[in-house]
């Protein structure tokens, strides 16, 4: 199977207001999709409709080939979801709210206790187990919901926001444990406001902004098309301006005929957001 998401047409309406608006995409097995956008685009109203939270008002689903919808157990079997919002049972410990996690999908047995060393053992979270989840810091919370989505064995992650608050050591463990599941041959969907963490783990990017996907690449392919070189300047307004080139000697050129002071870099992906939700959206 070449694509196990695909998003046929998909409006999703609150009343009268459109916050996904007639979006089509397909995403590969094996990506690690990222979707980034400016607040209230639509990125958790599309990751709710894909996990069968919310109903679409128009269009399909279709996750591995089979519509997505609330009572499908099937596909909610093969799916695992960190949501934006903390998911734990405070008055738990780590490995209590893994069991719990475990018995909703029927584990039992030896299979549980080996399933949840397992896990354990690929968060790191074996040395804190017994520790009450309302105890852990933010960034363990996180690696703990990331953890709990896993006890499905799913072949699809959904994460929306998964590093939203936490401090860079943290992020960098998390990031570990996404790489380990992308390495894994899971497909990751991932909704950021960070653009290094995208463009970090992400081999895909879809830019969404007023309920569509406006750009879906590759990072580099997203910058190249903007053009590889920036040319960074504060201009007589005390604005700093931006300005992309396909090469250095056409940067160059730009650059020498400033009489201000100016910077000359590499486009990176925080470019491409920043013109894009800056540019006004047709
Ligand atoms: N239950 C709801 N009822 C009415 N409007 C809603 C509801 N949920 C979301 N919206 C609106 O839909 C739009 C998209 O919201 P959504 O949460 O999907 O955006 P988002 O891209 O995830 O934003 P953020 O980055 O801030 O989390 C926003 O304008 C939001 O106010």
């Amino acid at each position: 199977m070449k694509h196990i998401i695909e998003i046929k047409k998909v409006t999703k309406k609150y009343g009268d207001f459109t916050a996904v608006d007639n979006l089509s995409l397909k995403i590969q097995k094996g990506s690690f999709f990222g979707l980034l956008g400016p607040n209230g685009a639509g990125k958790t109203t599309l990751i709710k409709m894909l996990v069968g939270l919310l109903k679409p008002t128009k269009g399909t689903i279709l996750i591995e080939n089979q519509k997505m919808n609330r009572d499908n157990t099937f596909i909610k079997s093969k799916i695992g979801i960190v949501p934006q919002h903390i998911n734990l049972d405070k008055e738990l410990s780590v490995r209590e709210n893994l069991i719990f996690s475990a018995k909703l999908y029927k584990i039992k047995g030896n299979q549980l206790h080996q399933k949840i060393e397992k896990l354990l053992a690929f968060s790191d979270l074996k040395s804190i187990e017994n520790r009450l989840s309302k105890k852990l810091s933010g960034g363990m919370q996180r690696k703990l919901m990331i953890t709990k989505a896993l006890v499905n064995d799913p072949d699809i992650l959904f994460l929306d926001e998964p590093t939203v608050g936490i401090d860079v050591n943290h992020r960098r463990k998390i990031w570990d444990m996404l790489k380990g599941m992308k390495a894994m041959g899971k497909t990751i969907i991932l909704t950021t406001h960070y653009i290094e963490e995208a463009e970090y783990l992400c081999n895909q990017i879809g830019l969404m902004d007023q309920g569509k996907i406006f750009y879906c690449n590759t990072s580099d392919a997203l910058k190249n098309n903007l053009g590889k070189f920036t040319v960074e300047y504060f201009n007589t307004e005390k604005i700093t301006e931006y300005k992309y080139f396909q090469s250095i000697e056409e940067a160059k050129e730009y650059a020498h005929s400033l009489d201000t002071h100016y910077i000359l870099r590499n486009t990176n992906l925080e470019d491409v957001f920043y013109n894009f939700t800056n540019r006004k959206v047709q």
